[in-house]
């Protein structure tokens, strides 16, 4: 189970002429520094699928990076099956598969190569990583080019790859980061499907997305975040009883805005 409780993470602005407009008029900006997670809570149990809402500048990957250790919070708590990550995040990291938003791949290794050096950091035997890769490779449609040099790849290419390189240790909790942007139909489909083989592994899967009809699909919880705060977390059934007729209505909704509200801006 993962359970994080009232997460906070603040940026100091080094350049305060360099923000975007939105950001300038943005609440989260106080003095030098922007909040960008103010207050996140959700927990995600063994074998769930928990996606992860909010428009863009919410805060979505801001939380994923401080769940996947890769950013320490300034509050907050982040617990993985009872243990606090905080305190050894470089155990924590063994149990965790991250998908970060580049994917950084070495461009003149293959796809075999990039997942077998991260399952060599990962302290795998060549004996393992063989038989875990060839596992991956056919669940993520991926023998046709694993043994190209990874910078001639696709989009979905180099997604694969970078998915199958984020879990080569076969982790107990997955977090990836909008892991269908970019892809085809045929690439998104592998790539939900794979999802949906970690849920039966009884595995817990984080992902944030844009695509309602991914967390349709998938998801047995939602969390929608917005300016860094927990709008909404429960089950995608509550979600979806915001409004019966439509998940895009819903989520306004969750955010505080209604279709009207909206046009009328
Ligand atoms: N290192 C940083 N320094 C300053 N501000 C940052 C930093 N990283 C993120 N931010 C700001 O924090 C806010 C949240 O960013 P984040 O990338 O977490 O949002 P997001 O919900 O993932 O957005 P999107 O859907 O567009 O990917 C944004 O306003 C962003 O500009």
């Amino acid at each position: 189970m993962i359970e994080i409780h009232k997460l906070a993470k603040k940026f100091k602005v080094e350049n305060p002429k360099k923000l975007s407009e939105q950001d300038k008029k943005d609440p989260r900006l106080q003095g030098r520094f922007f909040h960008s997670v103010r207050e996140v809570s959700f927990t995600c149990q063994n074998g769930e699928v928990l996606g992860l809402l909010g428009p863009n500048g919410a805060g979505k990957t801001t939380t994923l990076r401080m769940l996947s250790t890769a950013l320490q919070p300034d509050g907050g708590s982040i617990n993985i099956g009872g243990a606090d990550i905080l305190k050894n995040p470089v155990e924590a990291r063994k149990q965790i598969g991250f998908l970060s938003g580049g994917t950084g791949l070495y461009g003149r290794l293959s796809g075999r190569e990039n997942i077998a050096y991260f399952g060599r950091l990962n302290g795998m035997s060549n004996d393992a990583i063989i038989k875990r890769t060839a596992e991956l490779s056919e669940r993520l449609d991926m023998d046709s080019f694993l043994d190209r040099r990874s910078e001639t790849y696709s989009t979905g290419m180099k997604q694969k790859a970078s998915i199958a390189r984020s879990v080569i240790h076969s982790p107990k909790v997955v977090i990836l980061d909008e892991p269908t942007t970019g892809l085809d139909i045929m690439a998104t489909q592998t790539v939900l499907n794979f999802i949906r083989d970690l849920k039966r592994d009884n595995v817990p899967v984080i992902f944030s997305t844009h695509h309602l009809d991914e967390v349709s699909e998938l998801c047995d919880r939602v969390t929608v975040i917005d300016k860094g705060i927990t709008m909404f977390n429960d089950t995608f059934d509550a979600f979806k009883a915001l409004d019966e007729e439509s998940l895009h209505e819903a989520f306004l909704r969750s955010i505080g805005k209604s279709k009207q509200q909206t046009t009328e801006q």
